[in-house]
């Protein structure tokens, strides 16, 4: 029997519409709508289209969208200014930086001068950090989204084998604290892992988060395993494929979420919830 199929697009629409409502809510106590400032640095077409979906979706809600974009040469410290300002901003409630950035940029730099309680990615060390400890404050949105999306299975994650293939900062390493802390066993495999199948072959749950189109071969799945595909790759026919190789690990998995239509939508509808999570219980104003 083919797998249930986890539809990121309908869970996403629910999300964003607890949010809106959250947010009609907040306007009718008489506080401010929430603040959403997203920063795009260059002309990357795929970045276009997520900050542009992040904007539309803030627009969505009732949020305030504040938007900077800034062409790919701008100066590190031109950057690092701009946070400064969003950071003093008391409209805003949330600062996120597309990523990736051109070359010339340090990522670690700009995430840094963030200020934690207005890090909606959840990517600044302290907001990892309180992950790690079990201190979940603003969590990475992707990471975040897919715990959503598994509580839509009803399975128990507690004791599960967790096989998550990727360690990236931005969806790799949160998915392994997230799952941790829902009592998976957690595996993390990259590119140094020997014997990517056999990890595979053992897991309950997959969450494949490398970025190499087909890289996970159906025929490795476990029966029965839930399959998240986090991948995003863009192949040479304009169309969009994730990691897992879809039709044959649809055939062996009890649950998989497709792309486009999974994680993806996901990701926008978590940033959503961080933010309006800032707005009520990090900046009582
Ligand atoms: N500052 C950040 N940069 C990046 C993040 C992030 O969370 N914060 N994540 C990714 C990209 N990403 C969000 O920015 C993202 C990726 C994909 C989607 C999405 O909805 N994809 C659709 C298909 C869209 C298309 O047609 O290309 C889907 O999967 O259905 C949303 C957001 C890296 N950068
Ligand atoms: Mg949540």
């Amino acid at each position: 029997m083919s797998a249930q199929i986890l539809d990121g697009r309908a869970v996403a629409a629910e999300v964003r519409s607890q949010v809106k409502t959250g947010v009609e809510q907040r306007v009718a106590a008489g506080r401010r709508p929430p603040g959403l400032a997203v920063v795009l640095v260059g002309e990357s077409p795929a970045s276009q289209v997520y900050v542009r979906g992040k904007r539309n979706a803030c627009h969505e809600v009732g949020f305030v969208s504040v938007s900077h974009d800034l062409p790919a040469d701008t100066p590190e410290a031109e950057i690092l200014a701009l946070v400064d300002e969003l950071n003093a901003d008391p409209g805003v409630d949330g600062i996120l930086v597309q990523l990736p950035l051109p070359d010339h940029v340090d990522p670690k730099k700009v995430i840094e001068r963030i200020r934690p309680d207005k890090d909606v990615d959840g990517f600044h060390p302290y907001n990892m950090g309180r992950l790690a400890v079990r201190m979940p404050l603003l969590c990475p949105c992707t990471p975040h989204g897919v715990m959503t999306l598994l509580s839509r299975t009803g399975v128990e994650l507690a004791g599960l084998d967790a096989v998550i293939v990727g360690a990236s900062n931005i969806v790799g390493r949160p998915m392994a604290l997230e799952l941790l802390g829902a009592g998976c066993t957690v595996t993390v495999c990259h590119s140094r892992t020997r014997d990517l199948s056999a990890h595979i072959a053992r897991a309950d749950l997959v969450v494949a988060a490398v970025g190499r189109p087909g890289l996970i071969r159906g025929a490795w799945i476990k029966p029965g395993a839930i399959v998240i595909d986090v991948g995003m790759n863009r192949l040479d026919n304009g169309k969009l494929a994730g990691d897992v190789e879809f039709d044959a690990a649809r055939e062996r998995a009890a649950w998989i979420t497709p792309v486009p239509g999974g994680v993806g939508p996901m990701t926008i509808a978590t940033l959503l919830e961080n933010t309006l999570y800032a707005a009520n219980e990090l900046h009582p104003d």
